[in-house]
């Protein structure tokens, strides 16, 4: 059977590098599979949902190429959720329940200083169906919890130890102990549904096959995994990943902002260096750049991803965006090179590639060959000897060694006191493209001033 995963984000912030990190996971392994990649915009919750972030999921997402089949959003799906709680509520599986925040907190204290687990005691299981009404009759809303399977017949309402298993597609065997958990909240008072609740519906809905997430969910797992069997459906696969983390240690956060996709677009970054990024931080392959998504999808494999959490640096990433301009053929960036009033052509572009951070730093170097600087001059007996010996034109690769050795039986120099004074010349910094390179771009006229100490 062809593979069905989803990316399902709340469009409360925008994306950051550990969102895209399942993201891309998600979507290679549908890629590598031929399988289908749904979005999901999980906005169950109005109050910090905004369609604004709804729209910036999309655009980081098409930006990234990691295009999807289907999108649904969770508000447009209230019925069914309803439809089906009413069935689960029919059934006993969801119950009712009155307490109040500050009533739950102060059992929990209780419980705590008694040295028993803060787990929710089922109060609300005791009330009969003629309590239950007086409450409503007097206007208290119910929130509504699912009761978890963790009890044995004749034990009442105790939780009992109840595994629940599953074979990690990442993580191997999982175990989760219902009996250590409370009743979740599925429903709250004012009836809006919480996700582990219509992720489940969502999921059978759609026909999930695989569920890859990070790793804050494999407890969330755990109650899910019982949902499924009282919603009568069979469960997914699922694989949690580690979670990345800031290069100092910090957590990510949509709602903070930080190390966001939008961020690593200003900076002017290659979607194939976050995307290569993404998908290789924290697993057993070195991080290198891929140029394109098929070959990121073919070196997909869940028994790579390490369960240790990954660090995150900007500054890895940037080193990566510059291996991956470096092997960028010009075809490649024609278009946005022009974009930039870059009209170098090929030879230009194979002299600067290998000297870039970020594709708009041509635009230095596209200056250094067109356009007038400051040379430096370090050692004007050198500058004036190579200015005596420069060759006249037409010049090639090869143009760079020959005037060199011309200058140097001139001088005797060699070495770094050779060539430092020429390129501080010639370019006015300290490193940079190689100058056999460089130099017939900038032209005899151009050189020839520079080594005369002038602004050309
Ligand atoms: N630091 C992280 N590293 C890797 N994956 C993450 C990280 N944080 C969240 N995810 C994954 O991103 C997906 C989307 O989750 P979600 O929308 O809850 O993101 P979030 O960043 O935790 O959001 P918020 O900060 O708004 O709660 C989930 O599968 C989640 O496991």
């Amino acid at each position: 059977m062809k593979p069905r995963v989803r990316f399902a984000p709340s469009p409360t912030g925008r994306l950051h590098i550990g969102n895209i990190r399942t993201a891309a996971l998600n979507w290679l392994y549908a890629r590598k599979n031929r399988g289908n990649f749904l979005l999901r915009l999980d906005d169950t919750d109005t109050a910090r949902s905004t369609d604004e972030f709804a729209q910036a999921i999309r655009d980081d997402l098409e930006w990234l190429g990691l295009t999807w089949d289907m999108e649904a959003r969770q508000q447009d799906r209230t019925a069914r959720y309803e439809s089906l709680a009413a069935t689960l509520k029919a059934e006993g599986v969801l119950y009712p329940a009155f307490e109040t925040e500050e009533e739950l907190d102060r059992r929990r204290k209780r419980q705590l200083a008694m040295h028993r687990p803060p787990i929710y005691d089922r109060a609300a299981l005791k009330l009969s169906d003629s309590e239950i009404a007086e409450k409503i009759a007097e206007g208290r809303k119910p929130h509504w919890r699912f009761r978890l399977p963790n009890t044995a017949e004749g034990t009442d309402l105790a939780p009992q130890p109840t595994l629940v298993s599953w074979n990690d597609l990442i993580r191997g065997d999982q175990t989760v102990d219902l009996g250590s958990l409370s009743d979740p909240v599925l429903i709250r008072e004012d009836g809006t549904f919480l996700y582990t609740f219509t992720s489940v519906i969502d999921d059978i809905d759609f026909g999930i096959t695989h569920i890859v997430r990070g790793e804050d969910h494999v407890t969330n797992t755990g109650v899910q995994l019982a949902l499924f069997e009282a919603a009568g459906a069979t469960p997914p696969a699922f694989g949690h990943h580690s979670l990345l983390i800031g290069a100092d240690g910090q957590a990510l956060s949509k709602r903070l902002g930080a190390l966001s996709v939008q961020s690593f677009r200003d900076l002017g970054l290659e979607p194939m260096a976050v995307l290569s990024h993404a998908a290789l931080v924290g697993t057993s392959d070195a991080i290198e750049p891929l140029t394109s998504r098929d070959a990121l999808a073919e070196k997909l494999d869940f028994a790579k991803i390490s369960t240790a959490p990954g660090r995150f640096d900007v500054a890895e990433l940037k080193a990566l965006n510059g291996k991956l301009l470096h092997m960028l053929d010009y075809a490649d960036v024609a278009e946005r090179l022009r974009g930039f009033g870059i009209t170098g052509g090929e030879k230009f572009w194979n002299a600067v590639r290998g000297n870039l951070e970020v594709l708009s730093d041509a635009r230095f170097w596209w200056d250094v060959v067109t356009s007038d600087i400051e040379p430096v001059i370090e050692d004007s007996k050198m500058t004036v000897a190579a200015a005596d010996t420069l060759p006249p034109e037409p010049w090639s690769e090869s143009t760079w060694s020959e005037w060199t050795a011309a200058i140097k039986s001139r001088t005797g120099a060699k070495g770094r006191a050779l060539f430092h004074p020429l390129r501080m010349a010639l370019t006015g910094r300290e490193s940079g493209p190689e100058l056999k390179a460089l130099l017939p771009l900038i032209g005899r006229d151009r050189a020839l001033a520079r080594l005369e100490g002038k602004r050309a």
